[in-house]
């Protein structure tokens, strides 16, 4: 055993209660997309590692917590995992079902095997030993991964974001969030408030009328809506070959000129748009533009009721700032998500309050002491596929180096040996 493990085994005696495995490669918690990609970009050099999940499944985020119309909103080319593209008969636009089939044969393909239900508690470094200690909980039962280098592919979206909005636990009617929300039969004949004007809260909106339900969508700010498509081509392809060649502050202008052919002036429909442009606001702040896929047609025709913000809830009924009140049945919390990574991962250098790198985009993917981070660079599943290929590559490399070396100090040693003898 490597002669620093013993100072990890000496200082901790509750070691001993947990079961521990010694980990040849790197440890990457999260069966995401993004683990995934990382760990087949590992296979195909010989690295082996570990993947921890605290899900039952991969893409747990896809398969447990969205809801039955999704479809991918960039076109496909944008959305696959290095080293296998989508199947050829794939549509432009993958459906939820075709994404996880894909997933689930992307991780057959490159035979990673993550080990299922166990939520990653706490990792540390230890400076002397130079180890990372990963401590996991499966079904109340403790174990610790100790490893050279570990990835964070926990994702953006780790945890939902639940406002604290007054009045809300008095408000009677059911309250969901959008990462419970499946589709809208059960809200057949209802009133709904969807709080939040995002991707989910358009797209919820839409569901809910094709279901027959009423639905209000809370606006409390302000959102870029642009259309998915321009005269058939994808507006995000678009604008990835204008960013070759044009300024991005350039390309936002002509984004925002399309959409207004397009779409029209959205802020006559209550949609006020933010004073920085889509792209710029993704890049700064993480905001995603709402790609859209039919709830501006149903804004304008009145099925979809835009209001302002909320000033309290009561039962079954909603008061918004403008004074004015609504009577409903249900509330859906399309409020967003949030990383979860300040909950487990012990340091403070690489990693900001907010559980996304500090360091900003290309910089974000590597810290000290054998840290990683993929997909977290508010790229979207391309995003994380190029995080992977570069963490591999760097993981290779030093894992190539540190087995050549002990590869040597074994032979010296076996030699030694025999020369005892
Ligand atoms: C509704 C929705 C639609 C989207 N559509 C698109 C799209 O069309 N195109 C696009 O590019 N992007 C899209 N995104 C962005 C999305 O972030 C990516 O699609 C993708 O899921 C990111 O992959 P990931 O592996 O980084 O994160 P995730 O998919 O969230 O995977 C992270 C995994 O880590 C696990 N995990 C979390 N915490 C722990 C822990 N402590 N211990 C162990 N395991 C843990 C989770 O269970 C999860 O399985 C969408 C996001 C949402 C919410
Ligand atoms: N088809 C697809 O591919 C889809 C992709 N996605 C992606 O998933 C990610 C998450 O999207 P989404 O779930 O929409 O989350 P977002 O973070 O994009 O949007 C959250 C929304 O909730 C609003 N909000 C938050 N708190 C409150 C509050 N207290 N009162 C009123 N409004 C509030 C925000 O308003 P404010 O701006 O004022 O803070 C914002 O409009 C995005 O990257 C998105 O693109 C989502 C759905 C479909
Ligand atoms: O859907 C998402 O959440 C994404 O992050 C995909 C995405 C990455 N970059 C973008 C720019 C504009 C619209 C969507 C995306």
């Amino acid at each position: 055993m490597d002669q620093s493990l013993f100072h990890l085994l000496d200082q901790d005696q509750d070691l001993f209660q947990r079961k521990w495995t010694l980990v040849n490669g790197p440890v990457i918690v999260g069966a995401g997309p993004s683990g995934l990609a990382t760990a087949a970009c590992l296979r195909e050099q010989g690295v082996p590692f570990v993947v921890l999940e605290r899900a039952e499944c991969i893409a747990s985020l896809w398969q447990k917590r969205t809801y039955d119309r999704l479809k991918l909103h960039l076109p496909k080319q944008f959305c696959q995992l290095p080293k296998l593209p989508f199947p050829e008969d794939f549509p432009e636009y993958p459906t939820k079902k075709q994404f996880i089939e894909y997933l689930e044969s992307y991780a057959n393909h490159f035979d990673v095997n993550p080990k299922f239900n166990e939520c990653v508690q706490s990792a540390s470094y230890d400076e002397t030993s130079g180890f990372w200690r990963v401590k996991t909980v499966s079904n109340k039962v403790e174990f610790e991964y100790i490893c050279r280098w570990l990835v964070v592919a926990t994702g953006e979206n780790a945890e939902c974001v639940v406002p604290n909005i007054e009045g809300l636990a008095e408000f009677g009617g059911e309250v969901i969030h959008a990462c419970e929300y499946k589709s809208g039969e059960k809200f057949q004949g209802q009133k709904v408030l969807v709080v939040g004007c995002g991707n989910s809260g358009m797209e919820l909106s839409v569901d809910l009328c094709n279901h027959n339900a009423s639905p209000s969508m809370v606006v409390r700010s302000s959102v870029h809506v642009l259309p998915r498509e321009v005269f058939g081509k994808s507006t995000f392809e678009i604008a990835v070959s204008m960013m070759k060649w044009l300024p991005l502050w350039f390309v936002d202008k002509l984004m925002l000129i399309l959409a207004w052919l397009v779409l029209g002036d959205t802020e006559k429909y209550g949609l006020k748009r933010p004073s920085v442009g889509p792209l710029e606001l993704k890049n700064t702040q993480g905001k995603t533009p709402v790609l859209d896929i039919g709830a501006l047609e149903k804004i304008k025709s009145g099925d979809i009721n835009v209001v302002p913000g909320i000033k309290r809830f009561s039962y079954k009924q909603v008061e918004l700032i403008n004074g004015e009140k609504l009577d409903i049945d249900a509330v859906v919390l399309a409020t967003g998500y949030r990383s979860n990574v300040p909950s487990w991962l012990q340091e403070g250098d690489f990693f900001c309050k907010n559980g996304f790198p500090k360091a900003p985009f290309p910089h974000g993917w590597k810290g000290n002491g054998g840290l990683y981070a993929v997909g977290f660079t508010r790229r979207g599943l391309s995003g994380a596929a190029s995080d992977a290929i570069r963490i591999a590559q760097d993981i290779g490399k030093l894992w190539n180096d540190e087995t050549k070396q002990h590869k040597k100090i074994a032979i010296a040693c076996q030699r030694r040996c025999i020369s005892q003898f």
